[in-house]
């Protein structure tokens, strides 16, 4: 099956057809994900997933929990493959190539694609080894080279000004909202393209999400963000675009201020205004 244009709204739309009507990044499209299935055993999760994804925006991922939102998320950089049983089928177009082509380095596709998780999850070492640690795993010894991208990361992940004095301090001495921009400077770190975040403020209070929340609208633009979240508030507040899902399908997909005031299927309504979830 060939993805649908992202532009391609049907003028007449019905409860199985997604709808796209896609806010527009100025360097056009990162990935496409083309009729994308995915089978954990004999249990279908993903149901035929088209939808492409702008670069340099911000997307946000929501629906009922179990719904395929995490599944989807994890099956960008391939983080799916550890898992034993599992089975796909469709396409993820990253750059021409099909992230599920045998010949694709996971490794490398996994440092162009960052991930930020749920539960901050920095290592038992420094604040300044953890930011470096995709540089040392590189086998990249230089100083200069280290100390330079410490810098950019935490400025980046807007940590910097908190920890400067205290870099070579237990990463686990810090906040869970400190911790969780530590995991954003480590996926920065790495000079990746796309940031994978799966529900990275579930685990923070109100304080620390709303320091999240300001950090993605500052890296959008840089890099391609996905968000898989549960909180409609966010989704409408941090995300250009919005896929709603449902039972493993893409019900509708759009720009967000229009998902959220005026989405085309009365699911989606039902979902977005707190009907059902
Ligand atoms: N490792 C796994 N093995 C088997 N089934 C799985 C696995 N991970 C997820 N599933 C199943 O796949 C479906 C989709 O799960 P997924 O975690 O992607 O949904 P989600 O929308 O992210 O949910 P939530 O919002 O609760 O995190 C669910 O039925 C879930 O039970």
């Amino acid at each position: 099956m060939v993805a649908l244009a992202a532009d391609d709204v049907r003028p007449s739309v019905t409860e199985t057809e997604t709808v796209y009507h896609l806010k527009r990044g100025p360097e056009g499209t990162a990935l496409a994900i083309e009729d994308f299935r995915l089978w954990y055993g004999a249990a279908q999760a993903l149901h035929g997933v088209s939808m492409t994804v702008e670069r340099g925006l911000v997307t946000a991922l929501i629906g009922p929990s179990g719904c395929g939102k995490s599944t989807l998320l994890r099956s960008l950089n391939r983080m799916n493959d550890l898992i034993d049983g599992l089975r796909t089928g469709g396409r993820v177009m990253f750059d021409g190539t099909d992230i599920y082509d045998r010949r694709v380095d996971v490794i490398a596709l996994r440092k162009r694609m960052g991930m930020v998780f749920q539960k901050p999850n920095p290592f038992p070492m420094s604040i300044f080894e953890n930011v470096i640690y995709p540089l040392r795993v590189d086998g990249i010894r230089d100083r200069h080279v280290l100390e330079e991208t410490v810098e950019r990361a935490l400025k980046g992940s807007a940590l910097w000004d908190e920890v400067k004095d205290r870099l070579h301090q237990s990463a686990l001495g810090m906040s869970g909202g400190q911790q969780q921009r530590l995991c954003i400077a480590r996926a920065i770190a790495a000079d990746p393209e796309v940031l994978l975040m799966d529900e990275p403020c579930s685990a923070l209070d109100p304080i620390a999400t709303a320091k999240i929340e300001e950090l993605i609208d500052d890296l959008s633009g840089r890099y391609t963000i996905i968000i898989v979240t549960h909180n409609m508030q966010q989704a409408a507040r941090v995300s250009d675009n919005t896929a709603f899902m449902y039972l493993g399908r893409l019900i509708e997909y759009g720009e967000t201020e229009a998902m959220f005031t005026n989405p085309k299927l009365g699911r989606t309504r039902d979902y977005v205004t707190g009907r059902f979830g």
